[in-house]
């Protein structure tokens, strides 16, 4: 058996992953690595061949993709039974996205040389993972892992104009422009906010995310206070703000410092969920799977992370 298997999403980073694959291949041969891979055909395959993978008896599951192909991946060392290996099958991470945030938080290079480099030394370190029970886009309740940030309203609006369009100016851009045409369009959502059980809210918002890592949206600093390992979610919510307020107030975003404005609230809890009568806008990781009413809960430690 091969010591690693690599999950390779060739569309990821605008489609340069497709070349740049050529590129890594020789660089993991001039450093001897034991390896095979398997390159996605389209969405959600990364999740099929990950567990096809594990089952196979595979112990490092790499993936070479951006923020999606890890969370699809991750999704991967899980099935309707629950962890499909317990303690002995650690994920790591070729970053190959555009936004690549979760990388920010794990400390892991985003160059492919400095990623291999952690590969080899093989720290692992457990980590935690979010459940989401949301609605998919047959109207059915679903549940996915989250591994970095998940949110509904803004974030999940941004994602979706995001996703629809090219990456090509690459990650910072790409998604402050999106962020910035967005605020532009969106009308606050509605629903009710509860954490731990408790309403915290109830009407308009702009945003309420839940965070296990600390970036999202291509190097925000949405949850500075976040620690991936706590064994809790840190829920961000913006409520009753405005166009110019939310324009006015991005660049703190990007720093870490909207927290204590007195519209940005912060929460550490087990539990949320929110409720609407109206779909909102959803990301997972980035992707948009479907839409909420959408619950969180968390599993501490629920995976080993080679970083
Ligand atoms: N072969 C494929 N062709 C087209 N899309 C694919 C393929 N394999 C996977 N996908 C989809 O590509 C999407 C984007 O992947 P990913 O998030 O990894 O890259 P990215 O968008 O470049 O990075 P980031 O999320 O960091 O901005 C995911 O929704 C995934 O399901």
């Amino acid at each position: 058996m091969k010591e690693f298997f690599f999950v390779v999403n060739p569309a990821s980073a605008n489609g340069t992953t497709r070349v740049v694959w050529d590129e890594i291949i020789l660089f993991l041969d001039s450093k001897q690595l034991n390896y095979d891979y398997s390159l996605t055909s389209g969405p959600n395959e990364a999740t099929t061949i990950t567990r096809d993978a594990i089952k196979k008896g595979y112990k490092k599951i790499i993936a070479v993709g951006g923020d999606g192909t890890v969370n699809e991946v991750v999704n991967g060392f899980f099935d309707e039974q629950g962890k499909i290996s317990i303690e002995d099958v650690a994920l790591g991470v070729i970053s190959r996205g555009t936004g690549c945030d979760l990388i920010k938080t794990l400390n892991i290079p985003k160059n492919y040389q400095g990623a291999v480099e952690t590969l080899i030394t093989g720290n692992t370190k457990a980590i935690d993972l979010l459940q989401v029970q949301f609605l998919n886009k047959e109207k059915q309740k679903e549940k996915r892992y989250c591994v970095n940030i998940s949110d509904v309203g803004l974030g999940g609006y941004v994602a979706q104009r995001v996703n629809h369009t090219s990456k090509s100016g690459g990650g910072l851009w790409s998604y402050l422009r999106g962020t910035l045409l967005s605020i532009l369009k969106y009308k606050n959502n509605s629903g009710i906010i509860e954490v731990d059980g408790k309403v915290v809210h109830q009407g308009e918002f702009s945003i309420v995310a839940a965070a296990n890592g600390r970036f999202f949206g291509g190097g925000m600093e949405l949850a500075p206070m976040a620690k991936i390992d706590d064994g809790y979610i840190e829920v961000i919510t913006l409520v009753n703000m405005g166009k110019v307020e939310l324009l006015y107030n991005l660049s703190k975003v990007y720093k870490g410092t909207h927290i204590g404005h007195p519209k940005v609230k912060h929460y550490r809890c087990k539990k949320l969920s929110v409720s609407s009568d109206e779909p909102l806008p959803l990301e997972i990781d980035g992707e948009n799977p479907g839409f909420g009413g959408v619950s969180y809960g968390v599993v501490q430690k629920a995976i080993k992370v080679i970083c």
